[in-house]
């Protein structure tokens, strides 16, 4: 019984994850010099990226990722798409690049499904729709992304689900999520036509286990664990421009 009853959705700040890898056989065989002038020239692009914060015409966060998988993500979000690349050339051009792969990297927009809203109003005009639409990162100390879909299987096909069946357990999901209020603060970003999968989970907290338990919970809700498809997790600690220049001292 096909439906066809696509959701709104609401959509924020564009979002690109670029994950890194240092390449320290190249760094160690640099000289100081030329260290110090790549860091002072990554530090210059950090404040630049942090002036844009405070004019809240973007948000970015720096973290080092845990594990093989990279060592660092840059988590970009701005009001056009133009920016982001922008912002990539911009990284690419500097000297710190050059000692960097590029590994993995996620594009999205902040995405609110709507699934919970207010008939008769207009949902951009509500300050805390806005503030989900355009949201200034938190400055905690953990972060984890990780893409997923909504399964199409055989039975279990989402997208063959009626209105009310999905907000039924979208609901649920909902209600799960309140239990952690405070405690870990989700951007779902929509990727459907940009990237790999359908969403881009960006999950932060303070107490990495936070992450264990809110995504062990899940699991057993009929949403996730019926529909829910992941691709890699990664998840690293938060980086200042301070840390930054530590972790790059020889
Ligand atoms: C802090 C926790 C938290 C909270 C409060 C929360 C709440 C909500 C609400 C109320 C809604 C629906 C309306 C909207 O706002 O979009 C959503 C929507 C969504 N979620 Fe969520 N979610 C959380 C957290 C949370 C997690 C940890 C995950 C990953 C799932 C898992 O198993 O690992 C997730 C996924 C999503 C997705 C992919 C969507 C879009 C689904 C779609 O089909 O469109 N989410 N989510």
């Amino acid at each position: 019984m096909s439906t066809n009853e696509a959701l709104l959705t609401l959509e924020g700040w564009y979002t690109y994850h670029d994950f890194r890898k240092i390449n320290w056989e190249k760094w160690k065989k640099a000289t100081q010099e030329e260290r110090d002038a790549a860091v002072d020239e990554l530090q210059g692009l950090i404040r630049t990226w942090e002036a844009n914060e405070q004019e809240q015409a973007g948000s970015t966060t720096v973290y080092s990722i845990l594990g093989h998988k990279a060592d660092l993500v840059f988590m970009f979000l701005r009001p056009t798409m133009q920016e982001l690349d922008a912002i990539k050339t911009a990284f690419n051009k500097t000297k710190f690049a050059d000692f960097t792969d590029v590994d993995y990297s996620y594009i999205s927009v902040v995405e609110l499904s709507n699934y919970v809203h207010n008939p008769g109003e207009d949902p951009k005009s509500n300050p805390h729709v806005r503030e989900r639409l355009y949201p200034i990162l938190p400055k905690w100390e953990h972060i984890c992304f990780y893409p997923m879909n909504k399964k199409r299987d055989g039975q279990d096909n989402w997208y063959m689900l009626t209105m009310q069946e999905r907000q039924e357990m979208m609901r649920s999901h909902g209600m799960i999520g309140r239990k952690y209020a405070g405690r870990v603060k989700q951007i779902i970003g929509g990727s459907v036509g940009f990237d790999d999968w359908e969403w881009g989970v960006t999950l932060f907290a303070n107490d990495p286990l936070e992450f264990k338990h809110i995504v062990y919970e899940m699991r057993f809700d009929e949403v996730s664990a019926r529909y829910g498809e992941f691709g890699n997790f990664l998840v690293g600690n938060r980086v200042t421009s301070e840390s930054l220049q530590a972790m790059l001292q020889l």
